[in-house]
Order: C-alpha cells, then structure tokens, then sequence
C-alpha cells in the first residue's frame, strides 16, 4: 500500500540529503530544515521545505496530516548487514565466550555458524518465515525501513535457496523492504573440511547459476577470514558472482587482516564490512575505489574485539555505513540505539556521522542511494518520527528506542502513542 502524507511543523527535519554515499568530511552534513515539513503522495516524497512554504502550495484536506511540533523527523534506518533469516539459536555459545572461548575457536570445533546450518537445514519454510516476520516487527520499532539479509545458513543449494526464497516472501508481507544477499561460502560444511576450495568449486557451478536464474538474490558476499575462505578463494568466487552480474559484498578483515579489505577496492565491491583489522592500505585503496565501509560495532562488542577504525576512516575520506549484523551467534541483536551508542561513545564518530552511517551511507550500501536514506524529492516516503525535539536524543537516551512513529511508503505502520502498536496489517 501507498500513502499519502503532510508532515508538518517539524522542529528539525533532518534530511540526510544527498544521491550516494557521502564520503569523509560530508558525513557531517545532515541538512536540517527547522519548522520543516514534508509531502508524500503515492508512496514517494513529492515536496520538502519550511512549513509556511509547503502548507501554501499543498491543501491538508488531500492528505492524513501528522503534527510534528516539538519533534524530530528523519529517514528511516536502513540496516545494511544482517543475517535475519536463521534456525535454532546459540545461547549457549555466548556463555561459552563469557567463559573465554573465541568466537574461531567454537567455530573450528564445530559450532558457530555449523551449527545454525544444522538447524536452518532443519527448519521448514513456514517456520523460518514466522520468526523472521517476528524479527522484521522488532526492527520496525528501532524505525528500519529497508533492511539487507544474507542467506548462508545452508551451505548447501537447497537451504540457501530456501532462505533466499523466505525474505522473498518476507519482503512482499512486510512493509519493511530487503535487499536480499546469497552469502554461500559462510563457513565450510564439515564434510569439506581440507577440501576448500572444492566447496568454492561446488558454489561456483551448481549453487550460482540456480540464484541467478531465479534472480532470488542482488548481492554475493564471502566470509573472506583465517581458516575460513582464503583471499584467493574469495576473490575466484566473487570474480564468478560478478560475471553474473551481482553486485559484490565482502566480510572483510574481522579477525585477522588478510587483505579483504584491499580485495573489495580490486573488485569494485559496493561494500566491504567488518573490517576491525583492514589494513591502512586498504582503507585507502576503498576510499579511492568508492567502496563504502560498514562498520558492525555491536560484533566487536558482543566477541569482545577491538572496534573498527571508524574515526580514522572517516578521515581517510571513506564512506562508512554502520549495521547491527542481526544473527544468532556472533552479535544477537536488532538494537539501532545500541549500534547508535557504541558508535559515538566508542568508535569516537559524531552523531551527525552516526545518522549518516544509518541513513543514505546504509542506503549507499545496498546499492539504493539513489531511492531511499534521505528525505528528498523522488524518493521513497520511509520516514521516522521521534518522541523527541532533536536527533541528539538518539544517542543520548542510551539503548533505547525513541522512534514514536515509522512511515513506509507513505503509510503509518508503527506508532508508539498507540501502545507501541504496529499498525500495518499482513
Ligand atoms: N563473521 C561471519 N558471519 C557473521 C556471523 C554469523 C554467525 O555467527 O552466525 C557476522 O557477520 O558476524
Ligand atoms: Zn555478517
């Protein structure tokens, strides 16, 4: 469904505007307009300006008008990394690595991402698209309109089509909007083990062509990492994924630095993520190939290793985009406040960097800048509404949501003055 709306009367309506990503110094920018208002007709945002402006060219009586006094309205998150789709959980992992255990450690003796393969193998379609239902309900309070989810949890052509296939399905129920990744080579299955690169063989030849035929997925991503995938291995099957025309992610340089970061800039990545350990070379390499760096800072906190460098990419003028990393096992969580904290208290971004991270550079990230991340004329009419007067109360109020109201495509579908209720219906 396509709405139409008159926001009026915002205390700041902070656009965000801009095209594509923003890169180093621009991320500071988030172009407010004081007493702003906002016209969305059909779904897309027809007019932006001061309310005095807007209300003379638009009649409210066309339109539901919402009152924005004394609040601040944003573009909806858009939450660039996430494994959103998986069976089972890992609670009990995440006490072993309160005891010590690291997150390698458990994968290399068969836990970790393994073990959510076995239980997504084993769920069926209709449960895996109820929790994720669930999940995508729970983002929509954080005030994420567009969210990126990976498949991987399969390792085998027919759960990775299965989990591909649910967010399809999820995208068409909900109103937020995925961007679906296929991330095959996620771990290697327990009977390649020493026969690596067979697997990629394997991804490469009968898993590849079935997603592009079914067009069931935009990007490829590898966890490209230590005793996982190889550089060498990450880059033949990339080079693959692009010759049929995905567009390329990478989880880079998490652990250990091993040159993901500097392999996204070769291939003309959209993105590379993680990144904690990219070597100053790399990041150099990205900011000069346009390859925007998504920053997971609730990863780092939950394994307890060191956060990425997002000050000194920022000066190194690359174009950061923060995301939670939803999933079961190395970062269990759909919190933005919790990103929005770690990222200005820890990892020394401003909060106007932080929005931008989360807004157009999320967009940037999944390819979508052009339509969605900023309150612009032509975009999607995806807009956020806080309980408060200004956008520095996000991070302020720590850990806690203080989105009131979420508008996708011109509709309200959450509205917390209603009882934190959701109000789209399936
Ligand atoms: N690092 C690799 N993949 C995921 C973790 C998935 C899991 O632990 O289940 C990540 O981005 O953090
Ligand atoms: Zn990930």
């Amino acid at each position: 469904m396509k709405g139409n709306i008159i926001i009026k009367n915002a205390n700041e309506l902070v656009t965000c505007s801009g095209f594509k990503a923003k890169q180093g110094k621009e991320m500071s920018d988030l172009k407010i307009i004081n007493d702003g208002a906002v016209v969305i007709e059909n779904g897309i945002i027809k007019a932006v300006g001061k309310t005095k402006e807007i209300l003379k060219q638009y009649n409210e009586k066309d339109y539901k008008v919402i009152d924005a006094a004394n609040k601040a309205v944003l573009p909806g998150f858009v939450d660039s990394h996430t494994h959103f789709v998986f069976g089972g959980y890992r609670a009990e992992e995440f006490s072993w690595r309160l005891r010590g255990d690291s997150y390698m450690e458990i994968m290399k003796r068969g836990g970790g991402i393994v073990s959510t393969v076995k239980a997504t193998r084993e769920a069926s379609f209709e449960e895996l698209f109820k929790s994720g239902l669930k999940r995508l309900d729970s983002m929509l309070f954080f005030g994420v309109t567009t969210v990126e989810g990976k498949s991987g949890y399969g390792l085998d052509c027919e759960t990775e089509l299965k989990q591909l296939e649910v967010m399809d399905k999820l995208d068409n129920t909900h109103p937020i909007d995925i961007a679906k990744t296929f991330l095959g080579p996620h771990a290697v299955p327990k009977d390649y083990k020493g026969r690596e690169d067979e697997f990629i063989d394997f991804m490469i030849d009968e898993v590849l062509p079935v997603v592009a035929e079914r067009k069931l997925a935009e990007f490829c991503d590898i966890f490209c990492e230590k005793n996982v995938f190889s550089v060498e291995q990450s880059r033949r099957y990339l080079k693959k994924a692009k010759e049929y025309g995905f567009k390329l992610k990478i989880h880079a340089d998490e652990i250990v630095q091993l040159g993901g970061a500097e392999l996204s800039a070769e291939l003309g990545a959209v993105s590379a993520d993680h990144l904690l350990q990219a070597s100053d070379e790399g990041i150099r390499q990205m900011a000069e190939k346009g390859v925007v760096a998504t920053l997971l800072p609730g990863t780092a906190f939950s394994l307890k290793e060191p956060y990425a460098r997002a000050r000194y990419m920022i000066d190194q003028n690359l174009a950061v985009a923060l995301a939670t990393d939803m999933n079961p096992g190395s970062c269990h969580t759909e919190s933005i406040p919790l990103i929005f904290a770690l990222a200005t208290l820890y990892m020394n971004m401003t909060i106007e960097e932080a929005i931008t991270a989360l807004t157009i550079n999320g967009a940037a990230a999944i390819d979508r800048a052009d339509s969605i991340g900023s309150i612009d004329v032509g975009k999607k009419g995806d807009i956020i509404i806080l309980e408060f007067p200004s956008y520095k109360y996000i991070p302020y109020h720590i850990g806690v949501s203080t989105v009131e109201k979420v508008i996708k495509d011109g509709v309200l579908v959450f509205n917390k003055e209603e009882g934190a209720a959701l109000c789209y219906k399936i």
